[in-house]
């Protein structure tokens, strides 16, 4: 398929292809063949590379049509020689060429390979590597395909620089056109009468009735006109150069609405990342186009290195996990020397463990980081839902990149840096050992006693784990060790690039980089493009164009004033996002794993407050403070204070109690804002009140965890409870109750030494263990914890942010756990947490709120009328979420309400509808909550065993079952 037939229907797209194609033969022909200035003027393809090499050279345009034909030629006479070097392959034809034909050559495969890229996505699918499997040369194929071949029309300059004309601007008796718009691809510079101009660069310009605009490739507005004769705007075409609003302008192209609204019109610009990378790749492609790929010395014998090129394991072996062989343009590229395509096949010893959705996680990783999915990318984000085996999957990779490669069998990658919270480095360490023994692998977990001096002295270690705190204090060291794979687990914390760590992490050299997080990463788009551009540096160009070529229309669109056109277009810039960054994300979510794992009962408890907390919490209310944020006096957050105030009530009213005379001590009382919130409040406790001898009875969800902890010793003596709060006063009130019931535990919180933590975690999973309970602060170190040990959690407190709890929630229904698994979590009935989780469900959805898992209340920002919400106690209601659910059962009997939906279904990604899944761990929607069981807490007769013996303290109950067949 030679390009003839293509020469004057090119898209804007297959346009700055063949720009990006051309430019840099044009620069190397220029420096070292004649040069030809030749205006080719009939087809515009050729125009717009010499037009738009203009507007990145100097003053005089080169437009060299004759270089690019014989550049061309020479590229045929290449393909010639490389037919003929197929029959004789042992001689060197290479060194028969000239230095800079050389040059050119080399950089075929870069630039034919981002054609390919382009190809597959936008113009058509050429399938090239049938092609090259058919027989033809690699080259071959890729000459064909490009739409090089195309016929040149050559005339001369003068013919050319006719003075373009002026748009007039209407005198206001044209009648108003319809509002079609039309879009082109120009060429822009301050309008003068020099004959041969100096483009600016490039730009798309929209033209609608009267008016136009003219965007830059970044998306910014660079020029705008209203009241023009619409008539000469409707007649803009191809070809035409013109002034308008100032500026000179010349029509390349004519773009396609969809080339438009999809955004893609933009990325292939001027100063888009592809260019420039294209530029760098290019420019890499001189020095060492082997990359990080095994490069043989120049001594090795060729002969010796053919030797090991027999597959690891055997590909043809029942249940082999057998890996993508590189297409051609990976294999012109990184294999130089020609050694044979050898399989990659993953352990045998691996794949006996492996889930269907780990292998193709293993297959993704590994295209990705060879760069076989996207053209000189080698970044992934392994975004599965928490529990997945994100950690057995990156074994499986670096064990098979460590010891496998697909040219001549040679290994990938040589040592592999792992980045890692710092209660996990020990858990990596021992999933190594867990899956492929001690003796396959050698890995260094950096910690008190293992320093990373050792690691960098030994030969012997390939892997290295280390916390991110580690990381930043031994920057210096890690920075000289050569890592070939970077894997940065819990990767979600490089959302911010300001951040020291994320800048520490750019600052390594390591291009094959992966980031594993279990939360959701589209939920910002502002964090999406941190962690994009930190595993792929560049692909979405700088921030400024991403912005505004999609954040803001996204985001525009999803306003509830948005017009259908905004509306539209943001859908489709999300799609086009979506679909450019599909190529190396990959998430799947917690249902390809439930069919493993035991059942699941969720319940959502509402306890009734005790008389004390329904004192205290109208005094509360009552309060100056409170009085003054409801008035809208925010100055200085005291909202921020009251909602901590109730929340700690909540919680236990000694926790309160604590607080007021803390601060009554403090010097600061009397300027202290709290003093409005707290004054008067101590009189409410008992005299001879002592928070240390604080009782049960004095806090509903300390009531109801206490029996139900009873219940569960009672019921299942074998099986033990993670207790989760996010406050550390919290966890020492429940660490008491554990003592006077004499209950063992153990307890993980932000003080925990990080050397400890493994330590705990794998005590309490054993089955010698005794402990009954694990203590957790979920935010001081939840993330990525394994408590299989558990089957019992209970979330005693809410967090704003939903992912923090389902984080902590997740820690023991995950794959290895035995018994099926109870979920609680208790809400006090009417108060600011069931506020808090209504937010969590609810106001989230409408809002698209975003979620921020190191942000804190702190952060939170409310409305007055959000307040007067927060701030008002139901003292009524058995539970405020199912009256707002609209649901007309009155909780008397076991109900799963109707599909009735008032509210919308929950959206945590910004990057367009995705349907609700309901396993998934996204946080639960209003509608979903609706089609849980659902009962109040006097309902007769309670099938479960645990909620019958709680039931006294509860007003309301919610509950869910996943796994349901094989459920209790
Ligand atoms: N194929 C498997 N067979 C048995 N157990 C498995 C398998 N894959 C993973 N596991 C176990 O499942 C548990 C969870 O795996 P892992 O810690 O890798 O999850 P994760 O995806 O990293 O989750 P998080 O986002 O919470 O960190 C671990 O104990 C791991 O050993
Ligand atoms: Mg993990």
């Amino acid at each position: 398929m030679v390009g003839k037939a293509r020469s004057s229907n090119f898209t804007l797209s297959e346009k700055l292809d063949l720009l990006k194609l051309v430019k840099p033969y044009v620069k190397i022909l220029e420096e070292h063949t004649n040069k030809h200035s030749v205006i080719v003027e009939k087809n515009r393809c050729w125009d717009i590379i010499a037009v738009s090499y203009n507007a990145m050279g100097g003053d005089r345009p080169p437009r060299t049509a004759q270089g690019l034909r014989t550049l061309y030629k020479r590229l045929k006479e290449y393909a010639k020689q490389e037919l003929l070097q197929q029959k004789e392959t042992q001689s060197d034809f290479k060194s028969n060429i000239s230095e800079p034909t050389k040059k050119v050559m080399e950089m075929i495969p870069q630039i034919s390979s981002f054609c390919l890229v382009r190809d597959r996505n936008h113009i058509q699918s050429a399938n090239l590597d049938e092609e090259a499997q058919a027989g033809a040369s690699p080259l071959q194929v890729i000459l064909d395909h490009r739409p090089v071949a195309i016929t040149v029309e050559v005339k001369q300059e003068e013919d050319i620089h006719s003075a373009p004309k002026e748009i007039t601007v209407s005198k206001g008796q044209e009648e108003e056109p319809a509002s079609l718009v039309k879009y082109f691809s120009v060429v822009w510079c301050k309008a003068s009468k020099k004959k041969h101009k100096k483009w600016e660069g490039d730009a798309v310009l929209i033209v609608k009735g009267k008016s136009f605009t003219l965007k830059n490739l970044e998306g910014k507005d660079i020029g705008r006109g209203i009241g023009y004769k619409f008539r000469e705007l409707e007649k803009i075409e191809e070809g035409q150069t013109m002034m308008i609003g100032g500026k000179e302008i010349e029509v390349m192209g004519i773009i396609s609405p969809d080339d438009f609204s999809s955004g893609r019109c933009f990325q292939l610009g001027g100063k888009s990342p592809a260019i420039s990378n294209f530029c760098q790749a290019a420019k890499k492609c001189f020095s060492n186009p082997l990359k990080s790929v095994y490069k043989p010395s120049s001594k090795e014998n060729r002969q010796n290195s053919f030797c090991n090129c027999k597959p690891r394991h055997d590909p043809c072996a029942p249940n082999s996990l057998v890996m993508l062989r590189p297409d051609s343009r990976h294999q012109w590229m990184f294999n130089k020397n020609c050694f044979p395509l050898v399989d990659v096949v993953i352990d045998p010893h691996l794949v006996c463990h492996l889930r269907p959705h780990q292998k193709e996680g293993i297959r993704f990783l590994y295209e990705c980081v060879m760069g076989f999915r996207v053209n000189d990318r080698y970044g992934a984000i392994l975004a599965d839902e928490m529990g997945l085996g994100k950690t057995i999957q990156c074994i499986s990779l670096i064990w098979t990149l460590q010891c496998q490669g697909p040219y001549g069998g040679k290994p990938v990658i040589k040592k592999t840096l792992i980045v890692t919270p710092g209660s996990l480095v020990n858990n990596w360490r021992k999933e190594f050992q867990k899956w492929l023994g001690s003796e396959r692998i050698k890995i260094f977990a950096v910690g008190q006693d293992h320093k990373i001096e050792e690691f960098t002295k030994s030969p012997f270690y390939s892997v290295l784990i280390i916390s991110y705190e580690m990381l930043l204090r031994s920057l210096d060291q890690v920075k000289n060790i050569k890592f070939d794979l970077l894997i940065c687990d819990e990767g979600h914390r490089l959302k911010n690039s300001a951040v020291k760590t994320t800048a520490a992490l750019i600052s390594l050299s390591c291009e094959k980089r992966i980031i594993l997080t279990g939360t959701p990463v589209q939920n910002d788009l502002q964090e999406f493009f941190a962690l994009i551009d930190f595993v792929n540096p560049g692909i979405l160009g700088p921030l400024s164009s991403y912005r505004k070529i999609y954040e803001e229309p996204i985001i525009l669109s999803r306003q509830p004033s948005a017009s259908e056109e905004e509306k539209e277009l943001g859908e489709r810039r999300a799609a086009e996002l979506t679909c450019l960054t599909g190529l190396f994300i990959l998430r799947r979510t917690q249902e390809v794993i439930n069919k493993y794992l035991p059942p699941k009962i969720e319940n959502v408890v509402f306890c009734q407050p005790a008389a004390l907390q329904i004192e205290l919490y109208r005094k509360l209310l009552n309060s100056r403070a409170v009085r003054f944020c409801l008035q809208g006096l925010l100055e200085n957050s005291p909202h921020l204070i009251c909602i901590g105030a109730l929340k700690k009530l909540c919680n236990h009213p000694c926790l309160l109690f604590n607080s007021i005379k803390e601060k009554e001590c403090s010097s600061t009382w009397d300027k202290n804002e709290e003093r409005s919130l707290y004054e008067g409040l101590i009189n409410v406790f008992p005299a001879d009140y002592n928070p240390f001898m604080f009782t049960e009875e004095e806090s509903g969800k300390l009531q109801v965890l206490s029996k139900l902890l009873a219940v569960i010793r009672e019921l299942c003596p074998a099986e033990k409870v993670v207790l989760v709060s996010n406050y550390t006063q919290t966890l020492n009130i429940l660490q008491e109750v554990c003592k006077r019931h004499g209950y063992a535990y153990t307890r993980l919180d932000g003080q925990t030494p990080v050397s400890q933590r493994q330590q705990i975690v794998d005590s309490f999973n054993s089955k010698y263990s005794s402990d009954f309970i694990f203590l957790l602060s979920s935010k001081a170190g939840g993330v990525g914890l394994n408590l299989i040990g558990g089957s019992h959690l209970i979330l005693y407190d809410i967090d704003w942010n939903p992912a923090t709890d389902i984080q902590a929630m997740s820690r023991v229904w995950r794959d290895g756990q035995k018994h099926p698994v109870h979920i609680y979590r208790l809400l006090t009935t009417g108060t600011i947490e069931e506020k808090i989780y209504q937010r969590q469900i609810s106001k989230q959805d409408l809002s698209g709120a975003v979620v921020d898992l190191t942000k804190t209340s702190e952060h939170t920002q409310f409305s007055v009328e959000e307040l007067k919400n927060l701030f008002t106690l139901h003292e009524s209601s058995h539970c405020v979420t199912h009256d707002l659910l609209d649901c007309e059962c009155t909780g008397g009997k076991d109900h799963t309400g109707d599909a009735l939906e008032k509210f919308p279904i929950s959206r945590s990604c910004q990057l367009g509808p995705h349907p609700q899944k309901s396993h998934s761990l996204k946080p639960l929607s209003m509608a979903q909550l609706k089609q849980w069981k659902h009962f109040s807490g006097d309902h007769l007769s309670l099938t479960d065993p645990f909620l019958e013996r709680i039931r006294e303290n509860v007003s309301f109950f919610f509950q869910n079952i996943t796994n349901q067949t094989t459920a209790i």
